[in-house]
């Protein structure tokens, strides 16, 4: 049983002229202790899907299951739980900047009531120390930490609640290359010695390959590419994630090649999202959106599903 599935999820949100389809419907599974990274451009989707999964929004199709049970559809929304926590993009955002380091951690665990006093305070300093910041971070003000600092200890605050699941939301993206690469020992480390999983949305294709185990590629509300990560960035069979990773990685490809906006507007009928941008269109996909389909070892949505690099 996979930690968590996700299926037909979609999410359209309605405006006074037009409605945005931003999920369309996707389906994942995330097993435990692994990693699975969201890749895709600005406005994709991704953190669409991970505020669903996350139940900070509510889907307007779909099911999720966590740990086999299904955590959608009530007339409630609310958070997952401490089973399931986020870690977001600027964690600054989310403390209150006027809280210690370990006053922000232990606030994590006292709102699901999980220790008595004494036990919370060892059990954040555990944490902190656990994520390499030093004691005297402890009583530090959060908003005299640096990014790398702060995302630091957003990460502690989601571990003391002993999470199964984190989803990271672009959750290195502000940080430098040294720090980020820090971040991602980290979660190395998580995945590795207490077998926690990760959702991992970034916009950054080379990151995922040092710390996701698989990856699915979003485009315009849908997932077009997943599989083994190393698989997918060595030979991407999709053209959209071709297109991406020839600009991501010059060598692979033109380096002039832009990666045109994906739009969300259009909806389930109009053929494939990446029809109008797509080298390799055939006659079918103007008229239909290609399923997501097994082929050598991953997921592809492409009627041509040519050679990798073709
Ligand atoms: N609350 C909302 N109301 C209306 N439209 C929204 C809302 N939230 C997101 N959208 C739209 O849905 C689409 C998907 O947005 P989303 O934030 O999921 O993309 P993303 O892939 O995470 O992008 P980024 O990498 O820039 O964060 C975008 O077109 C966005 O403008």
């Amino acid at each position: 049983m996979a930690l968590l599935e996700v299926r037909g999820l979609k999410k359209n949100f309605t405006g006074k002229n037009e409605t945005l389809h931003a999920v369309k419907g996707i389906d994942f599974t995330i097993e435990e202790g692994e990693c699975l990274g969201l890749v895709g451009e600005s406005g994709c989707g991704k953190s669409t899907t991970a505020n669903m999964t996350a139940r900070l929004l509510k889907e307007s199709e779909g099911d999720i299951f966590f740990l086999g049970k299904r955590i959608n559809g009530g007339k409630r929304l609310c958070a997952a739980g401490k089973e399931m926590q986020m870690v977001f993009q600027n964690p600054a955002d989310s403390f209150n900047p006027h809280y210690s380091v370990l006053e922000c951690v232990m606030q994590g665990a006292r709102y699901y009531k999980l220790y008595s006093k004494s036990e919370l305070k060892e059990r954040a300093m555990e944490w902190i120390k656990y994520v390499g910041l030093k004691e005297s971070y402890l009583e530090k003000k959060i908003g005299e930490l640096s990014g790398g600092e702060c995302q630091r200890t957003a990460i502690a605050r989601a571990l003391i609640c002993n999470p199964a699941l984190i989803i990271c939301d672009e959750a290195t993206s502000a940080l430098d290359v040294s720090v980020q690469a820090q971040v991602v020992e980290l979660i190395r480390k998580l995945k590795e010695e207490k077998k926690v999983s990760f959702l991992f949305i970034t916009h950054d294709l080379a990151l995922t390959s040092s710390v996701c185990d698989r990856i699915a590629v979003m485009y315009s509300g849908r997932i077009v590419e997943m599989g083994e990560t190393k698989a997918i960035l060595q030979h991407p069979m999709h053209p959209y994630t071709q297109l991406l990773l020839s600009c991501v990685l010059p060598a692979v490809g033109d380096d002039e090649y832009r990666v045109p906006e994906c739009s969300s507007f259009r909806g389930a009928g109009d053929g494939c999202d990446f029809y109008e941008f797509c080298p390799k269109i055939c006659t079918q996909c103007k008229d239909r959106v290609p399923d997501l389909q097994e082929r050598e070892g991953r997921m592809t949505a492409c009627f041509q599903r040519g050679d990798p690099d073709e």
